[in-house]
């Protein structure tokens, strides 16, 4: 979308179309409020600057959006189209690959009792997987930390998108 259109939106549909890119009220109302935009990167720093401030419960919160490293998103919605395109580079047809990723997301759940979050686009499966391997050493603050970090990763890439469509 063109960002003056954006920047014109009524906010119930600014809302409708910021709440894919993460599913953050605090977030998407800081967006609106900030609006006009000057440009593109200007209205990617308020939002990188709005998803430094995310609380724990806020990234807990947002992880329920996101399907399973490896699972093809259902459904026609934004955030389903949104996570297949980003996850497009993980090979679907290597048993082995998804085999492995289902194992390491099963661990990483019973150890952080949530969701492994990576921001996939860019990565193929193995690089995936290696992460997945690496952040499993990580004690639950680097892994909270991690985290948010992937989540405000994809988020960008999302609004970018959404900007630039
Ligand atoms: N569990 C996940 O990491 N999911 C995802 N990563 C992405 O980049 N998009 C997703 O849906």
């Amino acid at each position: 979308m063109e960002l003056q259109r954006f920047n014109r939106l009524s906010a119930a549909e600014a809302e409708r179309l910021l709440r894919p890119c993460v599913d953050i009220d605090s977030w998407i109302a800081a967006l609106i409020a900030a609006r006009p935009f000057s440009g593109v990167d200007a209205a990617l720093a308020a939002a990188r600057q709005a998803a430094l401030r995310w609380r724990p419960d806020d990234v807990a919160r947002a992880l329920a959006a996101h399907p399973r490293i490896g699972e093809r998103a259902q459904g026609q919605g934004a955030e389903a189209q949104f996570s297949r395109r980003e996850q497009s580079a993980v090979d679907g047809k290597d048993a082995a690959l998804q085999q492995a990723l289902l194992a390491g997301n099963r661990r990483y759940e019973e150890k952080f009792e949530r969701v492994f979050l990576i921001r996939a686009a860019g990565r193929d499966g193995q690089a995936i997987l290696r992460e997945l391997e690496r952040r499993l050493h990580n004690d639950a603050p680097q892994e909270q930390r991690e985290t948010a970090e992937q989540l405000r990763e994809i988020t960008l890439l999302r609004l970018k998108e959404l900007l630039s469509d």
